[in-house]
């Protein structure tokens, strides 16, 4: 969680105000939106999704929508445009600030690792999620388990709770202190950290009577940069390198093409340390593994 981060109060609830008449517009409004694909910079989700995850049925309308390098906001309603750009703004600023003091916090030269991630084009995506209440099975969720693909993501919520961070292999319910916001670490942050920074998985759970609206702004490296651990952690590291490089792209890309498992799409850059050398026993050599990891999807 994080206080004192600077984004006003009125702007928040603007951005809910915009989003509720926005999830509130006749279908054909936004058919374009909903026939959108991943790929799309602007895409509505709405209505139940089955989630093998958690064997659940979800139930979240959403819009998601990319803020940088290139903003794009559905036309209507006629506002939203104007608040979520101010709003994409301040908590890039905020969210770019943070990296910064993760940097620090690592003890890296944080203009030169900024410089690698190219975050000055970093990628930013703003996702308005609203979840009703339910009247039918108790076993409806509003979002199954995940990570985020990013580096960073901020959170806020219209006072009602639902979210969970799964935290030593239990569930637990995040309830924001007065005036803050939530801040959940992904997967591109737990590559550069070398595993010094995992990604939280979390999800949102529909409880109680009242609509729970929640909205996202998570910033990512530079699309074509490629994320691969900062070398002074992985030296400094007992394993070595824990994940090898990737394109931010290649790796958004097949995490929203698969089903993925909680947080099973940093799998396709996990590096197995535990490899048959030719007499057949494992070696947990950094050298071994770096010359011929494997990995699994
Ligand atoms: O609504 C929430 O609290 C969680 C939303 C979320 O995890 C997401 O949009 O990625
Ligand atoms: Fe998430």
């Amino acid at each position: 969680m994080v206080v004192n981060h600077g984004v006003p109060e009125a702007l928040q609830e603007a951005v809910m105000e915009a989003c509720k008449e926005l999830y509130s517009l006749p279908r054909e409004e936004m058919a374009e939106y909903i026939a959108a694909g991943p790929k799309d910079p602007i895409r509505i989700g709405t209505g139940l999704f089955y989630s093998d995850v958690d064997d659940a049925v979800c139930r979240r309308d959403y819009v998601k929508m990319i803020a940088h390098p290139e903003f794009y906001c559905p036309a209507k309603p006629a506002n939203l445009r104007e608040i979520t750009m101010e709003y994409s703004i301040r908590t890039r600023e905020l969210l770019l600030e943070l990296m910064q003091a993760i940097f620090k916090s690592l003890e890296l030269d944080s203009g030169r690792i900024s410089e690698a991630l190219n975050l000055e084009s970093c990628f930013q995506i703003l996702v308005g999620n609203n979840y009703p209440p339910y009247a039918g099975s108790n076993q409806v969720m509003g979002i199954s388990a995940h990570s985020d693909h990013g580096l960073l993501t901020l959170l806020f919520q219209n006072g009602v709770d639902g979210l969970e961070v799964k935290h030593n292999g239990q569930w637990l319910l995040a309830k924001p202190l007065p005036g803050s916001l939530f801040i959940i670490t992904g997967d591109q942050l737990e590559i550069v950290s070398n595993g010094r920074y995992k990604a939280v998985v979390h999800r949102a759970l529909v409880l109680g009577e009242q609509t729970r609206m929640s909205f996202v702004s998570m910033i990512g490296p530079c699309l074509d940069a490629i994320v691969e651990p900062v070398p002074e952690l992985a030296w400094s590291a007992p394993q070595g390198m824990e994940f090898r490089g990737i394109k931010y792209r290649d790796y958004m890309e097949h995490q929203q093409s698969s089903r993925i498992n909680k947080k099973a799409a940093l799998d396709i850059v996990r590096v197995q340390h535990n490899i048959l050398t030719s007499q057949g026993s494992p070696n947990n050599s950094t050298e071994a593994a770096s010359a011929g990891y494997s990995h699994t999807n």
